[in-house]
């Protein structure tokens, strides 16, 4: 079967958006013009910024880096960009795709920083986790802590946005999952480009208290598209699944999204495109993102949404031993007792400590 885009090559790939059939040079040259129009639609970078990209060593990081390298040169950007890895201490698995990060930062020409659970977390590997939790909700700790590190690892770099690889089905992933949670506010913004200050206008990169404006520039790109690429164009990556599986509600959540994509494909990028509109009325505003209300963590001094961060609850729970109820909803309240209380800066809401 020929190409059905240039009429010559032998047709490979069949497009999940359009049911196009391509040769694999076609295929390339669509997927890379698709991520260019996302970037140029959505306004993602201007000229000059430093851009952090999240790298795992994973498919999805590892096709992104070699796609923005690729576009700012062809498209003249006038991007600098970084390589971000963090090592959260999972022996087998990160230690492996971290090498991967390494020989994609020397192919690429593209400087690399590097930062650990270990160092950040006062040795709180996610091996040490597990061995205080046990398996369930292991998750949640890790992306609560790589949340953090890849916006203390950005900003040290003084990156002005971070870039991670989040593609169509990850995100299609969330918007169920906050879906049946009916966790709402999450939902509004599960399917944005953007997110963080400058999203809509909100704060220059200088100012002090915001989230460093994060971009998704593979967000309308499916899984099983960035794997071709990836291994059509030889990549270097690393292919395994976290040695610590994703909790059961994920794991429905991935299985539900592939049957769809079977089923009809475009309910992966409508499923998005849903989640947009409901970011889009109930801000009046773009789709493209949102600024959340921040603060400084009362403790540690990086940026929060309560008064005392996330990952301050979660260690200090691991810290006394009690990391198994760090997930309860009133956990904040179980771990920051009397004694604590002389850390608060402002008088907070019951809900987030109980300073007076
Ligand atoms: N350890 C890490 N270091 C740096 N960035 C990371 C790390 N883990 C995840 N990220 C970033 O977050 C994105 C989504 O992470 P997720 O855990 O969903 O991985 P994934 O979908 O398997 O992606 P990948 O194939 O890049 O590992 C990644 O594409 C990457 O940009």
């Amino acid at each position: 079967m020929v190409c059905d885009r240039c009429r010559g090559g032998k047709a490979q790939i069949q497009r999940l958006r359009d049911r196009h059939r391509l040769c694999k040079a076609c295929f390339f040259a669509e997927f890379e013009r698709e991520v260019h129009e996302t970037i140029v639609h959505h306004d993602l970078f201007q000229v000059g910024e430093r851009i952090a990209i999240a790298i795992s060593g994973g498919k999805d990081s590892v096709v992104l880096a070699h796609v923005l390298k690729e576009l700012n040169e062809r498209h003249q950007y006038g991007l600098e960009l970084v390589l971000l890895a963090i090592d959260e201490g999972i022996h087998g698995y990160r230690d492996a795709s971290l090498a991967a990060v390494k020989r994609n930062s020397s192919a690429l020409g593209l400087p690399l920083v590097s930062l650990s659970y270990d160092e950040l977390y006062d040795g709180w590997t996610m091996d040490r986790v597990v061995s205080q939790i046990g398996r369930t909700n292991n998750c949640t700790f890790c992306g609560v802590f790589r949340r953090q590190a890849l916006e203390r690892g950005a900003r040290h770099i003084r990156a002005n946005k971070l870039a991670t690889g989040h593609n169509a089905d990850d995100m299609a992933e969330t918007v169920f999952l906050n879906l049946v949670r009916g966790d709402s506010a999450r939902l509004r913004h599960s399917a944005d480009v953007m997110t963080g200050a400058l999203a809509n206008g909100g704060t220059s990169p200088d100012e002090t208290v915001h989230w460093l404006p994060r971009v998704k520039p593979l967000l309308y790109m499916y899984e099983k598209e960035i794997v071709m690429y990836a291994y059509w164009k030889r990549l270097d990556y690393f292919a395994t699944e976290c040695v610590y599986a994703p909790n059961a509600f994920r794991a429905f959540a991935r299985d539900l999204v592939k049957e769809l994509e079977a089923l009809r494909p475009r309910a992966i990028i409508d499923t998005l495109t849903a989640a947009q509109a409901l970011s889009r009325h109930a801000d009046g505003v773009s789709a493209v993102g949102t600024v959340t209300a921040v603060k400084q963590c009362a403790r540690c001094g990086y940026v929060s949404s309560q008064v005392i961060c996330k990952a301050c609850i979660l260690l200090e729970h691991l810290r006394r031993g009690t990391g198994k109820e760090a997930t309860h909803r009133h956990a904040t309240r179980s771990v920051f007792s009397a004694s604590d209380q002389t850390s608060c800066t402002e008088s907070c809401a019951a809900d987030q400590c109980k300073c007076p």
